[in-house]
């Protein structure tokens, strides 16, 4: 027994002096550092109590106010958070092909893996610039009058529920539209998930986005420790997936065979670079090549990415515009006017036109980035500007969105939604790269425009015919959904909707 109690005893010596040795990794090398205790490292707070990882990362980019750079460790992983805005803008631009790649498992990735988050080096380069043309201008305003078909729904939804004078979740409803929005400008399918919210489409954005247990463990391992799973060729994507995007795959496909004209959507952009691939014969060679599997795992992606990001903003947006209600009245104005002025038609051109709409969105996304903050990975050594360290390959580097869009020095009173923020002058009295919502650089988001496009669209049908007020089920502030890399309310976003007569 007392064998037993002594090989334990000596094992947990052990264990902590190697969790002392890795956790002195920064220190050595003259990095300003935390010092964790646990096997958890700085992410123990997510572990332990559930506190969202942005929120966790901001607590140590507050406690090293004077520091460009903070060294970290995401369980024992070492991980830099820049802190720094112009060292932010050199790893994003100047000095983009020391940082190409993203934290990822790179060998056994399963069959919805092969898409442009994911992909490294010349592989994301060859998808990138295959991909780029699927949101070329032409091709967005192809996708305004989808756009519309599905906003047009949303009114007669909305006009139903307001009949009551119930509040609802506003959340619930922008994501169903901008999922309907996907299958329309991506898919080329109608799902109509707003009037059948028990639909197997929009079942599995619920099962992506309200992930629980075991699941949200291994998507926080996945973006921790991708060399845990990749070694035990565990997925954390839940198991439906699969099938479910294989049968969308081909019911989109099948349907374009009995169709004589081309389809303007995103899957014919993929599934045209696969057919003439097919045809020149000639192998993308260091790239890669489209085949199903990729347009799989693209399809996958843009359904993924394409949903909850934008929905979350729409509702972010109407619940700020509930709370600010002199912000609500004064963009009202500006959406009835360009809609009177255009006859209520909304094209790309009058989408332009509307500069208060603009700064209300880009305060909503400051506030409340989807992407709490992105990460690259130093792929060529790397000698950090003014300092003697030198960054070896494989070193990961967190770049804090929420972090810097939450900083007292660029955003006074961070948690006041102002959308004067956002005026040209302010925007130029603020240094560079202090605003990423959308990230920056060669990997920025790839679908800014179309998601600003939408976003747009909606918020100026909505507004300029429905008052968005607060109710007693509205939850002052929203409560998120604990162990999430995102910010996700628990509990939806509940107001009150009052549809309006036209001059009031
Ligand atoms: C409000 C809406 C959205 C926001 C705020 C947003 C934000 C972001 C951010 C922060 C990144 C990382 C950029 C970086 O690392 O520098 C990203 C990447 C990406 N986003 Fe978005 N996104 C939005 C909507 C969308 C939509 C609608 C789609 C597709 C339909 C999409 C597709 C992508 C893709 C493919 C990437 C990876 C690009 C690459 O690595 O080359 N996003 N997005």
């Amino acid at each position: 027994m007392w064998l037993f109690g002594a090989l334990i005893a000596f094992a947990s010596i052990l264990a902590l002096v190697l969790l002392r040795k890795r956790f002195n990794y920064w220190r050595k090398n003259g990095v300003p550092s935390t010092s964790p205790w646990t096997i958890l490292g700085d992410l123990w707070p997510t572990f332990v109590k559930g506190r969202i990882v942005p929120f966790v990362y901001n607590d140590i980019y507050k406690a090293f106010p004077n520091e460009k750079l903070v060294g970290i460790y995401d369980l024992i992983n070492p991980n830099l958070i820049v802190r720094d805005p112009e060292l932010v803008g050199t790893i994003m631009i100047k000095d983009f092909r020391h940082f190409q790649d993203r934290v990822t498992i790179k060998k056994r990735r399963n069959r919805l893996e092969y898409h442009l988050v994911v992909l490294c080096g010349e592989q994301w380069k060859s998808m990138r610039t295959k991909i780029v043309p699927t949101f070329s201008a032409n091709k967005l305003k192809s996708m305004i009058p989808m756009m519309e078909y599905c906003a047009q729904i949303l009114d007669s939804h909305l006009r139903e529920k307001t009949l009551t004078g119930e509040s609802f979740d506003v959340k619930e409803v922008s994501s169903r539209f901008t999922l309907d929005v996907i299958g329309c400008c991506m898919f080329g399918l109608h799902f109509n998930s707003l009037n059948d919210p028990n639909s197997e489409y929009r079942n599995i954005g619920k099962m992506m986005i309200n992930v629980r247990g075991i699941q949200g463990i291994l998507q926080l391992l996945r973006l921790v420790f991708p060399k845990l799973l990749e070694y035990f060729n565990i997925s954390e994507l839940p198991a439906p997936l699969l099938p479910f995007f294989t049968k969308l795959l081909k019911q989109s496909e099948e349907l374009r065979k009995h169709e004589s004209t081309k389809r303007n959507d995103m899957m014919q952009l993929l599934l045209d670079i696969r057919d003439q691939e097919e045809l020149d014969n000639a192998p993308d060679e260091g790239g890669i090549s489209f085949n199903d599997n990729v347009i799989l795992s693209n399809v996958f992606l843009f359904y993924l990415a394409g949903f909850e990001t934008t929905a979350g903003t729409i509702s972010f947006c109407l619940y700020e515009l509930a709370l600010n209600p002199d912000v609500q009245s004064k963009l009202r104005q500006e959406v009835r006017a360009v809609l009177q002025a255009n006859s209520a038609e909304l094209t790309y051109k009058t989408l332009k036109q509307l500069p208060y709409l603009e700064m209300v969105i880009s305060e909503t996304l400051r506030k409340y980035p989807p992407g709490t903050f992105t990460n690259r990975i130093c792929t060529e050594a790397y000698k950090l500007p003014g300092s003697s360290f030198t960054l070896e390959p494989g070193t990961r580097l967190t770049l804090p969105i929420y972090s810097i869009h939450h900083d007292e020095k660029f955003y006074p009173n961070p948690k006041k939604f102002d959308p004067e923020r956002f005026t040209p002058e302010n925007i130029e009295s603020r240094p560079p790269f202090t605003y990423l919502p959308f990230g920056d650089g060669p990997r920025m988001c790839i679908a800014s425009r179309f998601a600003q496009i939408e976003m747009k669209l909606i918020l100026t049908r909505l507004l300029s015919k429905y008052e968005f007020t607060t109710s007693p089920k509205t939850e002052i502030p929203i409560q998120w959904q604990s162990r999430r890399f995102q910010m996700i309310p628990k509990n939806g976003i509940h107001l009150q909707v009052k549809r309006l007569e036209e001059n009031e």
